[in-house]
């Protein structure tokens, strides 16, 4: 068993230096540079050192040559990344690691595995992780999703650590659901607590964003359960709890009518447009999604996102 990953961001580093406490790992960026000469990712990961068994490289090649490869791009690059790259890739185990719905095509990040490399066994990584507290060498607990029974099997065994345990599933939609759509959440929840509505308040978002995370998870098939694991409720909870997430700040920087630097990777601000527009066409109530697509788009500012949600006729729970 042979591991890399691709992509050198905060996460991909991260799973780099877990795995690397097991035996030799593979990390992957498009200028692998200053990481190799500093052994250190002080762009994206500062104070986390790179094990002797973490090798950098910038060569293709050398970055796929293993049995599993980690895609830990952002989301809406994930589809140009494999494309690019699909000849390396063929007949691989390809494990995302990104939390997203694509903008263009409505699907998550399975689907665009196998639509692009189809004779690849595709898999997803997602839950309640920062990548500091992964690297750091933190207790932390995920989901390894893949359709193929027997391929989740040895992807989790081959993916477990220390100090990183994985749990398996073959609902790779809920799965990706769950990562995708609590970064929305988070984003509301953020922008609630920035705008200083209250802490009843996120709780009365996460609640009902969970319910409405949940009508979409039903109309795509996927198990009812998965949603209550660590991919949904579990992400759900930290993402909205914690400074440290990035989409959550950025609901704050909304709520507090501040600045928010655009380079930096906000799955949840793409997932949410994508998700307004795929309920729309499904008729799936999804309030506080479209709260957050037209908080992000100008067409709403946090007053009227939430009279928007209070306002709504009164329901049964
Ligand atoms: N950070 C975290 O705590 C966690 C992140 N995730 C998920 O991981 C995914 C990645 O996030 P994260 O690592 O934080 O993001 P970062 O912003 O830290 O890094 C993104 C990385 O993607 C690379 N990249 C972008 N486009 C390309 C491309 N076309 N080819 C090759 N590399 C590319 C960038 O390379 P370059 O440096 O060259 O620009 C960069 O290294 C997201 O979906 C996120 O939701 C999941 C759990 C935890
Ligand atoms: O997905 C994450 C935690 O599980 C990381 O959250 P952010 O992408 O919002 O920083």
């Amino acid at each position: 068993m042979s591991v890399s990953v691709l992509g050198a961001g905060a996460f991909g580093t991260a799973l780099a230096i877990s795995l690397a406490g097991k035996g030799p790992v593979t990390l992957w960026a498009r200028d692998a540079g200053d990481m190799a000469e500093r052994r250190e990712n002080a762009k994206r990961l500062p104070g986390c050192p790179f094990p002797e068994t973490l090798s950098v490289t910038d060569d293709l090649e050398a970055g796929t040559e293993a049995e599993i490869i980690l895609l830990a791009v952002p989301m809406q690059k994930l589809r140009s990344v494999l494309e690019e790259h699909k000849d390396a890739l063929h007949g691989k185990h390809l494990v995302a690691c990104c939390k997203g719905i694509e903008l263009s095509s409505g699907v998550g990040p399975v689907s665009v595995i196998t639509q692009t490399i189809p004779d690849a066994t595709a898999a997803i990584l997602t839950g309640p992780s920062f990548a500091a507290d992964i690297a750091r060498g933190l207790p932390t607990a995920l989901t390894l999703a893949c359709a193929d029974a027997e391929a989740g099997r040895y992807l989790q065994a081959a993916l477990t650590t220390a100090n990183l345990r994985l749990y398996r599933t073959t609902d790779t939609i809920g799965a990706e659901l769950g990562g995708a759509l609590k970064n929305v959440v988070a984003i509301a929840s953020g922008a609630a607590i920035g705008a200083g509505l209250g802490e009843s308040a996120r709780a009365a978002l996460m609640t009902r964003g969970y319910a409405e995370m949940q009508r979409l998870a039903a109309h795509l098939k996927s198990e009812p359960t998965t949603l209550a694991g660590l991919s949904g409720f579990g992400d759900l909870t930290l993402t909205c709890t914690s400074e440290q997430s990035r989409n959550y700040r950025l609901g704050q920087s909304l709520g507090q009518g501040t600045p928010f630097d655009p380079t930096t990777t906000v799955e949840g601000a793409a997932t949410a447009r994508a998700v307004d527009a795929l309920a729309r066409d499904a008729g799936i109530d999804m309030p506080i999604t479209r709260a957050v697509a037209g908080l992000l788009d100008n067409q709403l500012d946090v007053a009227g996102a939430m009279k928007s949600l209070l306002t709504r006729p009164l329901k049964e729970e």
